[in-house]
């Protein structure tokens, strides 16, 4: 870890909040036990996960996108673990990038684990995100919360997820700690957990437990996965009937808008701001590093 003093922001989409680290050359070594000690909300600045912005051609994980996207978005779970994508993270991501200068309103592509993902930013409000393709494995998994069952529809979103429609989302209980589910073979590194109620027509709400970081209280890519499962289980799938399938889903932080395409591709609109800015101090980051 360097001793420079590292300047940090932080931000939110729907309340998904992240802890952002401006780093375009990738000199921050950023170990689990750091990532998790700026989570930290008592003890360090606090957020759902955080946001390594880094030029694509500075990390060996990014450099095959480095010509079709400059920056690369290297989240990270508030316990330090590594997921694939984020889909309000990359809304803030987006954002951050702006806001700093580094690009301008318009059309962006960002690198992920999970791939290139085209944003659209306007000067100001919402930002949209296309997010690829939703897969339906079909290996779906049965969760349990205080003695009630669902059998789940499992969506990846690049990362993966568990979709089940409950009666009532105080069903989920209390979340401070990971639903069971089984079989637990069919995810062995974890996996987000929603669980979802109708509220109207091609409108649903939904509560998740996110793998790394806990309940919290919004997830795009998790409300990407509810849109595409109450869609199917709707009966409706745009490349069938060649017509967009939009979902509003309501999270405790927010809403998002969610739309389907009949190519598989899917946008995702919603907020995202920047709230504070400052530095880390060195001195303390050191105790982090174990
Ligand atoms: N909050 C995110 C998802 C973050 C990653 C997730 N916890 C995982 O481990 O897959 C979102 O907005 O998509």
């Amino acid at each position: 870890m360097t001793t420079t003093q590292i300047a940090f922001l932080k931000g939110h989409g729907t309340e998904n909040d992240f802890v952002i680290v401006p780093d375009p050359d990738n000199a921050v070594d950023l170990p689990a036990s750091v990532v998790a000690g700026l989570c930290d909300r008592r003890a360090g600045i606090g957020g759902d996960g955080l946001l390594h912005v880094v030029r694509s051609a500075a990390h060996p994980e990014a450099l095959a996108m480095a010509d079709e996207a400059e920056w690369f978005m290297d989240y990270r779970n508030a316990d330090g673990s590594i997921a694939e994508m984020c889909g309000n993270g990359v809304r803030v991501f987006a954002r951050y990038l702006q806001r700093s200068g580094a690009v301008q309103a318009g059309d962006l592509a960002v690198a992920t684990r999970g791939g290139l993902k085209k944003v659209h930013l306007a000067k100001d409000g919402d930002i949209t995100v296309s997010m690829g393709r939703a897969e339906l494995p079909g290996t779906d998994v049965t969760v349990t919360v205080d003695g009630r069952s669902w059998g789940t529809r499992n969506v990846s979103m690049g990362n993966p997820h568990a979709v089940a429609f409950v009666e009532d989302l105080a069903h989920a209980g209390d979340l401070h700690t990971g639903p069971s589910f089984v079989p637990a073979a069919v995810y062995p590194d974890g996996v987000n957990i929603e669980f979802v109620v109708d509220r109207g027509p091609r409108h649903v709400a939904m509560r998740v437990h996110e793998r790394g970081s806990g309940e919290t209280r919004s997830c795009g890519t998790g409300a990407c996965a509810v849109a595409v499962a109450a869609a199917r289980r709707d009966g409706a799938d745009p490349a069938v009937t060649g017509v967009p399938v939009t979902y509003t889903v309501d999270l405790p932080g927010g809403t998002l808008v969610i739309t389907e395409h009949p190519d598989g591709g899917i946008e995702m609109t919603g907020p995202a701001v920047i709230v504070a800015q400052g530095k880390i101090d060195s001195a303390w980051l050191e105790t982090l590093n174990g």
